[in-house]
């Protein structure tokens, strides 16, 4: 069967959910996949690097307790970390992923897929094969993003390592520089320093630039405290490898010298050479999509996922996904459209409500706009600040607990902008955030959300105590 309801290609987190959705709308589709069904997130991104860092986050945890401290006197076993990340990814087989897309009835399609016209797709095989699948209702494209490789003298022929290296090694080297702050690098940062490697940070910013100036301020130290060098306000001028090392000339007039640099800057879309031309728009950029996800000015054609540069985040990805999938089979089963904000055909979300967090030491759990975003936005906005060890739960999770929250309060509106919480094992404090700044919950409900005693959510009063 060449002819179907849907195509969707790329079988990564978003475009297997896209596929679900206009599925169990009732429609055909075919996923196209020329690498693993399961795409970058769970075999070079999200999963192998949180099992990188998870056991020395726990044995750090250990540690930061009297009781447990003593019990837990031995290094990490940084062998069986990597033999825990192994069957996390499944070593690298995607059986299982196929099974399921067979057994909701998607047809998987092997192969490299390219537009060739107007809701048709050409598929070559790794025997170069040909197949030419049609698709009468729409295309959706979900090839995620690729590492961007900043263009530095010397860098490539330097064979840097990109996110998909740091994150598949087999073992870790002796030393590492790494080149950008952002989130890949400090998670890479914290997991690689937590196994002895000899780590440098070079970043052009302040670490996590995107976020509250504090957490990468706290980051910054957490990573001092593992060892690693941090070095901010600096760029990389050249790289050249000689014999077993790589050396980096920065702008400071330093070198740093490693077995292994990894290359951190960012993403660029994999959007070259898949036909975009032929369809009216330009091969290699970010495609431009509306609130349900569909391409500006091709009314066919979806972009879903970090394809559509929104929020390069797989939770966010799934998210559109859902919506698209279900926006795609409510258009051709001719079926009301629910496309006002917060509908549940359109990514409302994506602009001032997206949550993330960062795994690193300490970790950085956010959510909506931090306090310059909101203000540069035109919002009235109160800040309010809270040292998170100073509340009774967190005392208890770990001695000397230091972390920080921030509040940010719309004034006119009465409702939180945006939340961050730095600290140990923040991340599940999150979830209530993302509620709070979705619903757009009243300050004034919220004292009445009263966090149970002792948890490390009692930080919630503390912050709406600060702010009455
Ligand atoms: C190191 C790292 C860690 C991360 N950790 C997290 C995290 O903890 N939490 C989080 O939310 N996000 C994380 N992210 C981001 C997350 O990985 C991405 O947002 C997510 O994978 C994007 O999903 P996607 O489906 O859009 O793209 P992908 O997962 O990249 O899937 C795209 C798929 O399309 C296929 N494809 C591409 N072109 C074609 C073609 N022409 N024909 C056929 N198939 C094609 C690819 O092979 C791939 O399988 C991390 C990213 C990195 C780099
Ligand atoms: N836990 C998570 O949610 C998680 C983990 C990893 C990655 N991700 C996602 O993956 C995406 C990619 O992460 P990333 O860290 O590569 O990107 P990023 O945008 O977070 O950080 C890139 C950093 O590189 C710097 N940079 C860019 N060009 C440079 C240059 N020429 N020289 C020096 N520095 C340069 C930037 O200033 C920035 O600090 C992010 O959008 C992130 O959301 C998420």
């Amino acid at each position: 069967m060449n002819d179907y309801d849907v195509i969707v290609i790329g079988a990564g987190s978003t475009g297997e959910n896209v596929a679900d959705r206009a599925r169990a709308g009732g429609l055909t589709v075919a996923i196209v996949e020329d690498e693993l069904v399961g795409g970058d997130c769970s075999y070079w991104a999200c999963m192998p690097s949180k099992a990188l860092l998870r056991s020395a986050a726990a044995l750090r945890a250990a540690q930061n307790v009297a009781g447990a401290a003593e019990a837990v006197t031995g290094d990490l076993d940084v062998s069986a970390v990597f033999a825990r990340r192994d069957r996390t990814v499944h070593d690298w087989d995607d059986r299982g992923q196929v099974d399921w897309v067979e057994s909701v009835g998607i047809d998987l399609v092997r192969g490299r897929a390219e537009l060739t016209g107007v809701r048709e797709v050409a598929v070559r095989d790794a025997d170069g094969g040909e197949r030419i699948l049609t698709a009468r209702h729409a295309v959706a494209v979900c090839t995620g993003s690729a590492a961007f490789m900043p263009d530095i003298p010397g860098l490539r022929d330097a064979r840097p390592w990109t996110s998909r290296e740091a994150t598949s090694a087999k073992t870790a080297p002796s030393s590492l520089a790494i080149l950008g702050g952002g989130v890949v690098g400090v998670e890479m940062a914290t997991a690689y320093a937590g196994f002895g490697t000899e780590v440098t940070v070079v970043s052009r910013g302040s670490l996590l630039s995107g976020q509250e100036p504090f957490a990468g301020e706290l980051v910054q130290k957490g990573l001092e405290s593992l060892g690693a060098t941090v070095k901010t306000g600096v760029q990389a001028l050249s790289a050249h490898r000689e014999d077993d090392l790589v050396l980096m000339e920065l702008d400071d007039g330093s070198t740093v010298t490693a077995e292994e640099v990894l290359v951190a800057t960012g993403r660029t879309p994999r959007t070259h050479g898949i036909g975009l031309d032929r369809v009216g728009l330009t091969d290699g950029d970010w495609l431009q999509v509306d609130d349900s996800l569909r391409v500006r000015g091709v009314d066919w054609l979806y972009g879903v996922g970090d394809v559509n540069h929104r929020a390069l985040l797989t939770h966010q990805g799934k998210y559109q996904a859902r919506a698209a999938g279900d926006v795609i089979a409510a258009r051709a089963n001719g079926a009301e459209i629910e496309d006002a904000a917060w509908g549940r055909h359109v990514a409302t979300a994506d602009h001032r409500c997206v949550p993330q967090v960062t795994f690193s030491e300490p970790e950085v759990a956010s959510v909506g706009l931090t306090a310059a975003a909101a203000a540069e936005a035109g919002l009235d906005i109160r800040v309010v600040d809270y040292e998170l060890g100073h509340v009774a739960g967190s005392s208890l999770h770990a001695d000397g607990y230091h972390g920080r929250a921030r509040m940010v309060v719309d004034e006119t509106r009465r409702v939180i902008a945006g939340m961050t919480f730095v600290g140990q094992d923040v991340a599940e404090l999150l979830q209530a955030a993302t509620i709070a700044v979705v619903g757009e919950v009243p300050i004034d409900r919220l004292w009445h959300a009263v966090p149970a005693y002792p948890t490390m959510s009692e930080i919630w009063l503390r912050l709406l105590e600060s702010y009455r």
